[in-house]
């Protein structure tokens, strides 16, 4: 898969409020209720992240997740990358 431009980027974005470019990524960070909450969010995205085989960067601070997703065999963002966006606020949206 080919990556995207900066402008695919922006206009792939304007449907995922809290995601921004950064550098040969795309970032954003979850703040949960809590450490436990955090966890779960992780937990939770552990099974979709391994069925679509993409795997994202991510470190976590008590209730914090910082994402960075890139597709590191393409060298930038791909199609793949907004598409575990998507699923990673679908996740975020169904915990607690
Ligand atoms: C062999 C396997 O398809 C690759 O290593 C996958 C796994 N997860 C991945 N995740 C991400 N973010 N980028 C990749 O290029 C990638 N490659």
């Amino acid at each position: 898969m080919s990556t995207f431009t900066d402008a695919q980027i922006e206009e792939a974005l304007e449907s995922l409020p809290g995601w921004s470019q950064e550098g040969e990524a795309i970032v954003r960070t979850y703040e949960f209720a809590d450490f436990r909450a955090a966890l779960d969010f992780m937990n939770r995205a552990a099974g979709p992240v391994e069925e679509m085989d993409h795997h994202p960067e991510w470190t976590n601070v008590y209730n914090r997740v910082d994402i960075r997703l890139s597709s590191h065999d393409a060298g930038g963002v791909t199609g793949r990358d907004i598409q575990l966006a998507n699923v990673l606020e679908r996740v975020a949206g169904a915990v607690a």
